[in-house]
């Protein structure tokens, strides 16, 4: 993985030692799931995810990216057509629950509709309480563990990805090797260095940071990021907006906003040196389809840059493991970083604690 920020339009000059020193120390339980390798799954032909945010953004990320034959569905929404929709297209599948607490209305309904509707060959549970811990025991449920001190947006490298990915095929150790890769965390780290230049952009009044994809693959990535940027930061009238872009669909849409609306903006632009399926076409200079999409890519960052809207590469060298490990980490540390800097917890969501306590009082009147 690469990353360019010669046009982040912004300098760093103030020591940042003190904040890297508070970061390391809060950021420990996240580092230490990297090396831990032992969870791994059976394989199977089909599986299905039960969880919400935090517990099934990062697998779904990683599953639609790297796209393995095996079958998953992922259910994280309590929409009746999607969901019966997706229910129906199941055969006899292996079935993870998850949820930290245990007690999350979504994922509780959900297990319940498939453990009524679905023939299913096994369930098992990730969780550490709750309601789900007490049907797991009652109905003797295989259970695996979150680590306590890990939240839902940051525990991909847990059992919460580890066992449905490695269920599926995914080779978590090169996964792990690829946030590995990015372990050595000091002020000059890349991550570091985007979550300060984010910062002080924000801190100006460019509080909405676009993830602009150039790579398809990828847009459930932005799920995961809006998820870990809004829930991390979004705290005492802070933070800043996820958005997601689709490159080169969006330069016929919302292109036109980031170069000449509101200078609101951070731009990062998603991309890969090698994209795993290519053909030989001539078209002008081009001699290969994937060298348009690059042209379109540079295209836009010339033009953005022209108009004085701060941007940055983010390259991956192809969607594989290795790279998306190293992309999840990447994203994990400048997001914990800039709660540090912010002076915020970027570990809870307390806000959030409101509408399930209404919810649950209108479902129960
Ligand atoms: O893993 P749980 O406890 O089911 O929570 C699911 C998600 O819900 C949230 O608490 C937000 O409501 C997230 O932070 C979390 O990832």
């Amino acid at each position: 993985m690469k990353v360019d920020f010669k046009n982040c339009m912004i300098d760093i000059n103030k020591d940042y030692s003190e904040e890297l020193n508070k970061f390391l120390t809060l950021f420990s339980p996240i580092r230490e799931t990297i090396y831990k390798e032992e969870v791994e799954e059976e394989f199977h032909d089909e599986i299905l995810v039960i969880g919400m945010g935090g517990s099934i953004l990062g697998t779904e990320t990683i599953y639609y990216a790297l796209n393995p034959e095996c079958k998953a569905i992922f259910l994280d929404n309590t929409d009746p057509e999607s969901t019966l929709r997706k229910i129906k297209s199941l055969e006899n599948p292996k079935v993870y629950v998850v949820s930290k607490s245990g007690n999350t209305l979504e994922t509780l309904i959900n297990y319940k509709l498939v453990k009524e509707k679905v023939k299913v060959k096994e369930f098992i549970f990730i969780t550490n309480g709750g309601k789900l811990l007490e049907i797991a025991k009652k109905n003797n449920y295989r259970v695996l563990n979150i680590p306590e001190e890990v939240p839902g947006r940051y525990s991909i490298f847990t059992a919460v990805g580890k066992a449905p990915l490695s269920a599926v095929g995914v080779d978590v150790k090169r996964l792990l090797k690829g946030a590995k890769a990015l372990d050595q965390i000091d002020e000059k780290h890349e991550a570091i260095k985007n979550a300060i230049i984010h910062y002080l952009h924000e801190r100006e009044g460019r509080d909405i940071s676009v993830l602009f994809t150039y790579v398809e693959a990828l847009t459930y990535f932005g799920e995961w990021y809006k998820q870990l940027v809004g829930e991390s930061l979004g705290k005492n009238g802070l933070g800043i907006t996820p958005l997601l872009s689709i490159g080169a669909k969006d330069q016929h849409s919302l292109l036109q906003l980031y170069l000449d609306g509101k200078k609101d903006k951070v731009i990062t632009f998603l991309t890969v040196d090698n994209y795993r399926e290519d053909v030989e076409i001539e078209f002008e200079n081009a001699k290969k389809y994937s060298e348009i999409i690059k042209a379109e890519k540079l295209a836009t960052e010339k033009a953005l840059t022209n108009r004085g809207v701060p941007n940055i590469t983010v390259e991956l060298k192809e969607v594989c493991e290795e790279e998306l490990g190293s992309l999840l980490y990447f994203y994990m540390i400048q997001v914990a970083f800039m709660g540090v800097l912010y002076n915020i917890n970027p570990f809870n969501q307390p806000a959030v604690e409101e509408e399930k306590r209404i919810c649950w009082s209108i479902l129960r009147k």
